[in-house]
């Protein structure tokens, strides 16, 4: 099976080719990219207009499979990832039960095999069942194939505990991925601290909750060496904190949601949990920070946090609702529309932040347009302006703000492995 992918402007950013190419697909490799090949291939696309790059690399998803199919199944999540020009996607461990044994892992790795459209890479629970009491088999699950360890939806709060944990990561060579929040400083809060939670009558987080955690994580990587990548980075000090990290050294490094960065918590119109996540929206200043972060690379990555729930959940109030948005079929839209579009990204910056250092963090061979790589690619459309609409979106999840708003940047095609895994 072969590809000829035609005239497409090609944004690679391992080789730094940026322009008119045409790229050839063999047995699912990159098989060579040049001006004007003369091969013939089985299929034929015609990418004149269009964008070709690595195929994007998410850290950061919620697939719900098992325990709430209700929700997002392994099946419905990559094709949802394949729809948004993902073909790499690593799911967190909150399920149920949750991810936190070598037999789970294996479990995980069999289904994608039979159901999923796309390259997945769990991760792993840094506790059993994620109770925050006693470390899982993490030696374990990395021999299986985890690409990192997570305690998403929480933080481990036992200090040492953690660090125990960090020790056997940095043993098994994987990451810990870490969400930021000090449960007890948390306490109920539903949306970001200030003004909006006022007129709203509804209980704050402050961005010292994240903030908290973010700075002992760094300090316990200092200690232990390992390699830390901070979840959804959403305050201004993480970001500080990140950059401090960096200038010491340490191999730390951190995402950012497109959510974060495209919305403070005063476009929250009302009670609307579409607009509930964790962590919460925050201020100007905040975006602002992240937006520099993302500029001056300190920011490392976009991932989506992709965490879809069911219509009944996210019909209740901000109070009642779960946390969570989806974003898989979003982000591209979002990054290039509030990134690239006024110039705070180049292009390449952005392609970078989506495939080739979220390739990196992980330590895998992907994100990369080279020759003799895996042909994980994707191709878009940056021409026109569209509506986003929920009632297109191949996730279960109809969870998002964003329904109705105006972007540019359409998936044209998704390819895994030479595969088309998705066609507009
Ligand atoms: N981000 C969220 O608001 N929710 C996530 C958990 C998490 O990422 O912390 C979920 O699993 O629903
Ligand atoms: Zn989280
Ligand atoms: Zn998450």
């Amino acid at each position: 099976m072969s590809v000829l992918i035609k005239k497409g402007h090609v944004l690679d950013p391992s080789t730094g080719v940026d322009g008119i190419r045409d790229l050839y697909v063999k047995n699912g490799l990159v098989a060579a990219v040049g001006k004007n090949l003369e091969i013939t291939a089985d299929v034929v696309i015609d990418a004149e207009g269009l964008y070709v790059m690595p195929g994007f690399i998410d850290l950061h998803v919620h697939l719900r499979e098992p325990g709430f199919e209700y929700k997002e199944t392994i099946m419905t999540g990559s094709r949802a990832a394949a729809r948004g020009g993902f073909t790499t996607i690593c799911p967190m461990p909150n399920t149920r039960p949750a991810i936190d044994s070598k037999e789970m892992i294996e479990w995980l790795k069999e289904k994608e095999k039979k159901e999923a459209r796309v390259h997945i890479l769990p991760i792993g629970a840094v506790t059993y069942g994620q109770a925050g009491e006693e470390l899982a088999d993490i030696a374990g699950m990395a021999a299986s194939g985890a690409a990192a360890i997570s305690e998403d939806g929480k933080s481990v709060m036992s200090t040492s505990l953690y660090r125990e944990g960090m020790l056997k990561a940095k043993e098994a060579g994987i990451p810990v991925f870490a969400h930021c929040e000090d449960k007890d400083l948390a306490g109920d809060g539903v949306i970001n601290e200030g003004n909006v939670a006022k007129e709203l009558h509804l209980p704050g987080i402050s961005n010292a909750v994240e903030d908290i955690i973010a700075i002992r994580d760094i300090l316990l990587a200092k200690e232990t060496g390992v390699r830390l990548h901070l979840c959804h980075c959403s305050t201004k000090d993480s970001v500080a904190f990140l950059e401090w990290a960096k200038k010491e050294g340490l191999p730390v490094t951190g995402e950012v949601c497109p959510h974060h960065f495209t919305l403070t918590d005063d476009d929250i119109p009302c009670d609307d949990s579409n607009y509930k996540m964790n962590p919460p929206l925050r201020s100007k200043e905040d975006v602002q920070a992240l937006k520099e972060g993302l500029k001056n690379g300190v920011l490392d990555a976009i991932a989506t946090d992709h965490a879809p729930h069911s219509k009944e959940e996210k019909e209740k109030s901000f109070l009642h609702s779960p946390f969570g948005i989806v974003g898989l079929e979003t982000a591209f839209a979002l990054s290039y529309t509030e990134l690239v579009e006024p110039g705070i990204l180049t292009f390449m910056e952005l392609v970078k932040k989506l495939s080739y250092n979220p390739a990196d963090i992980l330590g895998i061979e992907r994100g990369s347009l080279r020759e003799g790589k895996a042909a994980d690619i994707v191709i878009v459309d940056t021409g026109e302006w569209y509506k986003i609409d929920k009632e297109t979106f191949a996730s279960m999840g109809r969870n998002t703000p964003f329904h109705g708003r105006r972007v540019k940047g359409k998936i044209k095609y998704t390819l895994v492995d030479g595969q088309v895994v998705y066609k507009d």
